[in-house]
């Protein structure tokens, strides 16, 4: 999208965050633009639902400033009420309205007026067709699936149209094909209406799909942010890349300055490179079981010779698990099922072979 001509709607700097003595979010800073898509990803208890709580006015961060459409909304014990920020976010411990209907549960937060104005509920038809409640509409919460539960509540947020909608794992409740349709339904949506979005998920393929802007996080920090681009085809970090789902991590030792030659158990493996790396440097490469290929008895460019652990089914082939020269379990897919014990090669493609100085000295 042309992110880049749109204003800023949200500018979040250096925000800081501890329950008790604990420190949850530590110096969040970013700014986001009108009509944004922001998918944050990381693993559990990094901070993300807390991020969102925060940029929502549910929780005051310890330090740190917010500002939306150049107003300041959060700085010290300066806190605007979440119902003035002309937000709406679906959290994972969501909450339905046990005696309403779900429309009744849907239309309930048109009459909440942002700044003085009444939402006209044009939206109601689309979402409720949108989320698959058709037909649901006049069941109690009591009746309803935990997903069509969650889905109602989303549907709530969605129809009063905010300018920022904050949603944390809105998808988890579904199964895999209504997951597919509903985030493509719903990335439209959003784009449609300029919604600016948080969507946090634990999937980085979803946000990837979802997002214009990727916010990866690791213990409370961010690691990178970046668009879903750049941070599939250049983590910036060893810990964006495993968060990303990089599985597959082998130790070595940089051939030449710039890392693009590493010399691993088996072979030297071709890499992109980075800067900042030194010959003879202790590294460690990353990469997807997606860009390595069973290459049998051949030995071709980019090769290390592997003995198979084991094949699983995974349909359109088999992801197997091996050990390669010094010991390390990779993964990599094959059309065909390998046996335990078998030995041969598998060739990596070096245009998606990730390099990091490795974080301890050897
Ligand atoms: N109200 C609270 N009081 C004390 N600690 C909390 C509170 N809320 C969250 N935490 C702690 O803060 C840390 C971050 O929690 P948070 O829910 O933000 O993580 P998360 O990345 O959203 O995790 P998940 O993906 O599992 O939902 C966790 O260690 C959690 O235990």
């Amino acid at each position: 999208m042309d992110a880049e001509r749109k204003e800023m709607i949200l500018k979040i700097e250096d925000i800081s965050k501890k329950f008790g003595k604990t420190t949850v979010l530590r110096g969040i800073s970013m700014e986001v633009k009108k009509g944004e898509i922001m998918g944050v990803v990381g693993a559990s208890g990094c901070g993300k639902s807390t991020l969102l709580g925060v940029i929502a006015g549910m929780l005051a961060p310890d330090g740190g400033k917010i500002m939306m459409n150049g107003k300041v909304i959060s700085e010290e014990c300066n806190v605007l009420a979440p119902e003035k920020r002309h937000m709406n976010m679906v959290s994972q411990n969501f909450e339905t309205c046990s005696h309403k209907t779900v429309y009744e549960n849907i239309v309930s937060g048109l009459k909440k007026s942002w700044f003085g104005k009444t939402e006209d509920g044009e939206l109601v038809p689309e979402v409720i067709k949108l989320l698959h409640l058709t037909g649901l509409e006049k069941k109690y919460p009591s009746e309803l699936s935990a997903g069509q539960r969650q889905r109602t509540v989303l549907a709530a947020a969605l129809v009063t149209k905010p300018e920022i909608l904050l949603l944390d794992e809105p998808l988890c409740s579904l199964d895999i094909g209504l997951r597919v349709e509903m985030r493509t339904q719903m990335a439209m949506l959003f784009r449609r209406l300029g919604i600016t979005v948080f969507y946090v998920t634990q999937d980085p393929a979803e946000a990837f799909f979802m997002a214009d802007r990727v916010v990866i996080m690791n213990k409370g920090r961010i690691e990178q942010i970046d668009t879903p681009q750049n941070c599939f085809m250049n983590p910036k970090t060893e810990m964006a890349a495993a968060l990303l789902g990089i599985g597959n991590r082998v130790p070595g030792y940089a051939r030449v300055d710039g890392g693009e030659m590493i010399d691993i158990g088996g072979g030297v493996c071709r890499t992109l490179g980075r800067d900042g790396i030194h010959e003879n440097d202790r590294v460690t490469v990353r990469f997807r079981a997606e860009n390595a290929v069973w290459t049998g008895a051949v030995r071709r460019e980019n090769s290390f010779p592997v003995a198979v652990e084991g094949s699983f089914f995974e349909g359109d082939h088999y992801r197997v698990m091996a050990k390669m020269g010094m010991g390390e379990t990779v993964s990599f897919l094959s059309r065909e099922y390998l046996e335990k014990g078998t030995e041969g090669y598998i060739s990596v493609d070096g245009g998606r072979v990730y390099v990091y100085r490795a974080r301890t000295a050897a």
